[in-house]
């Protein structure tokens, strides 16, 4: 059996992961929260999963490797240089990172390259997000993942692209770009909108989750497939082949 080690295992999503491992039938190996040891736990384990805070994430990255155990990172509120790490690291063993691991965000963000493709330039896309009063990074990471899936569709760079909140004199809106706001509020466990806004006529492609049990689901489904897989980096669309 497969021994899965969590790590923010006393967390919101650490807690429903265990309880998704138990539902799978895999092994928990343990689970570590801040001052916990990354690399005993790594060696304990055939695969991490890492839903904790992004100022672990070299430290927890750097046990996978020193292991050779796999790792599934769901943290969000990831910078260009957390990338980078994770880069660097899916080159010694297999690393999914993702800011949603839920079957439904990962269509969602198919069916979001597809329509900005098929849109066009013309067509304005914002993307909005309500979660929870207690999430501390914005925009959510789900809601830049579709931004990248927007802009993949388009064929423009995101970051070069964006808007991440107005307020105030802000100006018309800068064409091309991809507008994201952020709620936040009571026990909402992630709702993301991603609007195409055209001239008369608007498409709106909507998720809605309904607890954190999808993305606990999720997370133990893509370590298990990817306990055992050679380095290179993954997405949650090759385990649900998609
Ligand atoms: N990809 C996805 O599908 C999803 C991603 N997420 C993301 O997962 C992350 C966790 O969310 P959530 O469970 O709600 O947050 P919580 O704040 O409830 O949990 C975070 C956990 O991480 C622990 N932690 C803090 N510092 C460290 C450290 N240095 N090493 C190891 N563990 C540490 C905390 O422990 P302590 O209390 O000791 O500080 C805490 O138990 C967030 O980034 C969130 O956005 C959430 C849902 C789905
Ligand atoms: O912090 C959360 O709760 C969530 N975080 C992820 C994100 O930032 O997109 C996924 C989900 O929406 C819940």
């Amino acid at each position: 059996m497969i021994r899965i080690g969590i790590i923010g295992s006393a967390g919101r999503m650490g807690k429903a992961i265990a309880d998704a491992v138990a539902v799978a039938g895999a092994t928990l190996a343990g689970g570590i929260d801040a001052g916990g040891d990354a690399l005993e736990l790594a060696r304990a384990s055939d695969v991490l999963v890492d839903f904790s805070v992004p100022r672990a994430l070299v430290g927890n990255v750097g046990a996978a490797v020193a292991a050779g155990v796999p790792i599934v990172i769901g943290t969000t509120g990831l910078g260009p240089d957390d990338h980078q790490t994770v880069d660097d690291a899916a080159r010694h063993v297999a690393v999914l990172q993702t800011g949603n691991t839920s079957l439904g965000v990962t269509l969602l963000a198919a069916l979001v390259r597809q329509a900005a493709e098929r849109l066009g330039p013309d067509w304005d896309i914002e993307i909005a997000e309500m979660h929870h009063r207690h999430k501390v990074d914005a925009p959510s990471g789900t809601a830049l993942l579709l931004g990248q899936a927007a802009a993949e569709g388009r064929g423009i760079d995101l970051a070069a692209n964006s808007d991440r909140g107005r307020d105030g004199m802000t100006g018309a809106r800068a064409e091309g770009h991809i507008g994201f706001a952020a709620l936040r509020g009571g026990s909402v466990a992630g709702d993301h909108f991603v609007i195409f806004a055209g001239e008369g006529e608007r498409v709106e492609l909507n998720h809605r989750a309904e607890s954190r049990e999808i993305f606990a689901r999720g997370a133990v489904r893509a370590a298990l497939w990817l306990a055992g897989k050679p380095a290179g980096r993954y997405r949650m669309a090759d385990v649900l082949g998609l």
